[in-house]
């Protein structure tokens, strides 16, 4: 066997990561994808090499789910070259496995009446044998303890048993998880959106160590910290096509908002006037007979914080059916709600746009129980406009939207009503940040005219622009934040119960 000594092993590795470095993992070039009258490709490039986490980012209905698709083969596209590891091959989903494309899909994909190891069978078809159960557990345990160290995720557990988030950890680790063989592109669509910013932070440090390993990233997200700190190089699409493509440094904040094509606003947020005064329109005693009770004031902006899962989302829920009653529909309702999880609690899958939208106006729509067709096509045509709902006709099926527009669909049910308060779970999950300027403009003109939002938030930017924030520790409220006293130390002491020993 040759000797090789120090200096020749360092300058082996050295050339090997180069290697691996410039290889390109998967290449697609001019795909063209229609949707009837919708290019949602329009002559669109992508090169990704391995050894580089890169970023994707554009308006919602750019193309960035639909490229993503024909990289991982489940959709043809109509024009244009795909290839992996440099050649071109016959395209589809094994074609895409068999090189290494693992994908973490936005609506997320595992199957709910199965387990989480059972979920990882299915994924991996090499978890075969009589012992492939225990062969599985190990895999998703070490894992989920990579890449989310401290998870407290149970592996047995049924994937309709677990919170949102805890789904999409278990499906951003199956993804990486390589029994035989290491994934070699895992693609994160909008991974983060429903992790609080801890998990958030241990996902982009693993992204980075996968990487520095010689693994490649694709990572789409409408969060810009995250993709300007992690990627090596950002790729910016707009109406289906790649308008900039260039390394990570060379962005900023604004310059990629500017690139997708939104005009970057430099106004301050300035807070109302404390707004509690007079008897509160919604109140609840403390959660679980401890910590804070809760109450909210006509025309408050109210953050609920805290890590996910701590109960933030069964307080709006508490506090929707304090309202409202389960078998004796109300005509007008006080409350509406936005679904933290759209494609379980949110949409209706068959049916259009528009009866997505005006499904909590139609009391407001109709005389005598008959719908009055004409208003609800102007109130879908005016959320068209104003929340800019990428579709050339409302009447279209609500799956034929991308994931952000549908989002988009839910904050204009809520909003479109004449409930004097809105609570939100969530609501901005996949909303580009264009959008999402939007949005925050329309909220603080309706509360401003006295409508009340109670607004959880996994971004603490979000959570910045409420007026006063309840922050969550295991299923209580345990600090109430208001005015300048809101700044993310603050919410993240709360949240981990520093300074209560002291
Ligand atoms: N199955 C479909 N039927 C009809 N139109 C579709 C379908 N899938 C996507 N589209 C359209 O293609 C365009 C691109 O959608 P895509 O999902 O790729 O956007 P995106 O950039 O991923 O958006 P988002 O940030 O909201 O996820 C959109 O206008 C969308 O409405």
């Amino acid at each position: 066997m040759p000797s090789h000594c120090p200096a020749q092993i360092i300058d082996d590795v050295f050339r090997m990561n180069e290697i691996t470095a410039r290889r390109e993992v998967v290449a697609v070039r001019g795909l063209k994808v229609t949707f009837g009258a919708v290019k949602a490709l329009d002559g669109a490039d992508l090169v990704i090499h391995g050894g580089e986490c890169v970023g994707l980012v554009g308006h919602n209905g750019a193309g960035k789910s639909t490229i993503v698709n024909v990289i991982n083969g489940s959709l043809s596209p109509h024009a244009g070259e795909v290839s992996y590891g440099g050649s071109r091959a016959q395209h589809g989903i094994s074609t895409a496995r068999a090189n290494g494309v693992r994908c973490v899909f936005q609506e997320l994909s595992l199957c709910p009446n199965l387990t989480v190891n059972e979920n990882a069978r299915v994924m991996h078809a090499e978890l075969a044998g009589w012992n492939w159960r225990t062969k599985a557990a190990a895999l998703v345990k070490q894992q989920l303890g990579d890449i989310f160290p401290g998870h407290g995720i149970d592996c047995d557990s049924t994937i309709d048993e677990l919170s949102i988030a805890e789904r999409q950890m278990v499906e951003i680790a199956i993804s990486f998880a390589g029994l035989n063989e290491k994934s070699k592109l895992v693609i994160l669509d909008e991974p983060t959106s429903s992790l609080d910013a801890g998990l958030a932070a241990q996902l982009m440090a693993y992204i980075r160590k996968f990487v520095g390993e010689g693994g490649s990233v694709l990572l789409i997200s409408h969060i810009l910290g995250e993709i300007l700190s992690t990627s090596d190089r950002i790729v910016v699409m707009k109406d289906g096509r790649v308008v900039a493509d260039r390394s990570a440094p060379e962005f900023s904040t604004r310059s990629l908002v500017e690139a997708m094509g939104n005009v970057v606003r430099e106004q301050e947020w300035l807070r109302a006037a404390d707004k509690r005064d007079g008897a509160p329109v919604l109140a609840m005693p403390p959660r679980r007979g401890h910590g804070l009770a809760f109450q909210a004031h006509r025309g408050e902006m109210i953050g609920l914080a805290g890590l996910g899962g701590h109960g933030q989302t069964e307080t709006l829920l508490d506090l929707y059916l304090s309202r409202n009653s389960n078998w004796w529909p109300a005509r007008r309702k006080e409350i509406a709600f936005v679904a933290g999880d759209r494609s379980l609690n949110g949409i209706f899958p068959l049916w259009s746009i528009l009866n997505n939208l005006s499904i909590a106006s139609l009391g407001d729509l109709s005389s005598r129980s008959i719908v009055d067709h004409d208003r609800e096509g102007v109130l879908g045509n005016g959320w068209k406009t104003r929340i800019e709902i990428r579709t050339p006709d409302m009447e279209n099926r609500i799956l034929s939207l991308s994931g952000g527009n549908q989002q988009k669909v839910l904050f204009a049910r809520a909003l479109a009503t004449t409930a004097r308060i809105v609570l939100m779970d969530d609501p901005m999950r996949g909303v580009d940040v264009g959008t999402k300027q939007e949005v925050y403009d329309i909220l603080r003109s309706e509360a401003a005219g006295g409508r009340t939002f109670i607004w959880y938030s996994t971004e603490m930017d979000e959570i910045r622009l409420c007026d006063r924030v309840y922050v969550f520790r295991e299923g209580a409220i345990v600090a109430e934040l208001a005015g300048d006293a809101i700044t993310e130390k603050n919410i993240l002491e709360a949240s981990f119960g520093a300074g209560e020993a002291a």
